[in-house]
């Protein structure tokens, strides 16, 4: 049996669409399929709770037709790692279908789901921030000047409507020039393993677990899908020009290239900062003085993913 978890306000009511449509499919009326269609923030992830602690035997995945903030709380829900999931992006943003290999038409990617036998597995990270308790990142947590700036474009009222002309993008475009002027780079101590860094004049520090975030952005290329490590991009030093520049180079990776941009790997990092920063997760924000991040050890089987046919052909 396959459980669909549909958001259907995401990507403003792309995803109720995306699954009227594929209901009506042949490959979807040929499986045992359950669905679930969340009503408020928070809902998947008790649904997904609920579904872990039930007994689903011929569970064969949990399929989330939505963006990045649903898949977030869904694997957040997951009790047993055993359970397969998959995606099928609905949202406005969808850099997990990105990170993981799942392109396509939702009717290709749920025939890909339903051929797949065994999946890609997939490391969440996991982040702790002070005084909660653990949770998982699906993409990247962040700190600093690009959480502000998706602070900024999430209580923008110009996000919904470039979101409705498929032009997302854009928001952050203008919540970027809204916040540079206004931004004072943090004072932070970063431990990476055995080593510790301080910064008077950091920008921003941000953990990824692939490549993209903020719609496509290809924030940290060389993050790859693994285990145990984490890629951690710092920027410090920086003018306010030259950082514009920076984001301009952004979307297609070769920011790194700028002498002020540092790449690190590590098992464990530690933020602590001098005051209250502003990070945001899978696109979520929230103001946090110190955090622990590690990669979460046990792999989620992510079905349906391109991926999965490049490692079939290697092995
Ligand atoms: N029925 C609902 N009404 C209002 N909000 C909901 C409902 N169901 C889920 N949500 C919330 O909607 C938020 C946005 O969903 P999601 O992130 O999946 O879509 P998106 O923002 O369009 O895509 P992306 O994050 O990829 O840009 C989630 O944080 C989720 O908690």
């Amino acid at each position: 049996m396959y459980i669909f978890i549909v958001n259907p306000v995401a990507g403003n009511g792309r995803g109720y669409k995306i699954f009227k449509k594929l209901s009506k499919s042949m490959i979807y009326q040929q499986i045992i399929a359950e669905y679930y269609l969340t009503e408020y923030p928070g809902h998947a992830e008790e649904i997904t709770k609920n579904i872990s602690k039930g007994s689903h035997v011929e569970l064969k995945a949990i399929i989330v037709i939505g963006g990045d903030g649903t898949i977030h709380e869904v694997m957040n829900g997951l009790k047993n790692t055993n359970t397969a999931v998959s995606f099928i992006p609905g949202g406005s943003g969808n850099d997990f279908g990105r990170g993981s290999g799942i392109t396509g038409s939702p009717i290709s990617i749920l025939k890909k789901i339903v051929e797949d036998t065994s999946g890609i597995p997939y490391w969440n990270g996991d982040y702790n921030i002070s005084g909660s308790s653990k949770r998982s990142f699906i993409n990247s947590i962040g700190f600093g000047f690009d959480a502000e700036i998706a602070a900024k474009a999430n209580l923008s009222t110009y996000k919904k409507f470039f979101n409705v002309l498929h032009l997302g993008k854009l928001s952050y475009v203008i919540a970027l020039i809204q916040v540079l002027f206004k931004f004072k780079p943090i004072q932070v101590e970063l431990h990476l393993d055995g080593h510790t860094e301080s910064m008077t004049d950091c920008w921003m520090v941000t953990v990824a677990n692939h490549p993209y975030y903020g719609g496509g952005m290809k924030i940290i290329p060389s993050a790859k899908i693994e285990a145990d490590l984490l890629p951690v991009l710092v920027i410090q030093g920086i003018s306010k020009w030259k950082i514009l520049g920076l984001f301009l180079t952004v979307f297609t990776g070769r920011h790194i290239q700028f002498k002020e941009v540092t790449l690190y790997k590590a098992k464990k990092l530690t933020i602590t900062a001098k005051s209250n920063i502003t990070y945001q997760v899978d696109g979520q924000t929230d103001t946090c003085q110190s955090c622990v991040i590690t990669k979460n050890i046990q792999p989620i089987q992510i079905m349906g993913s391109d991926f999965s046919l490049k490692l079939s052909q290697t092995s």
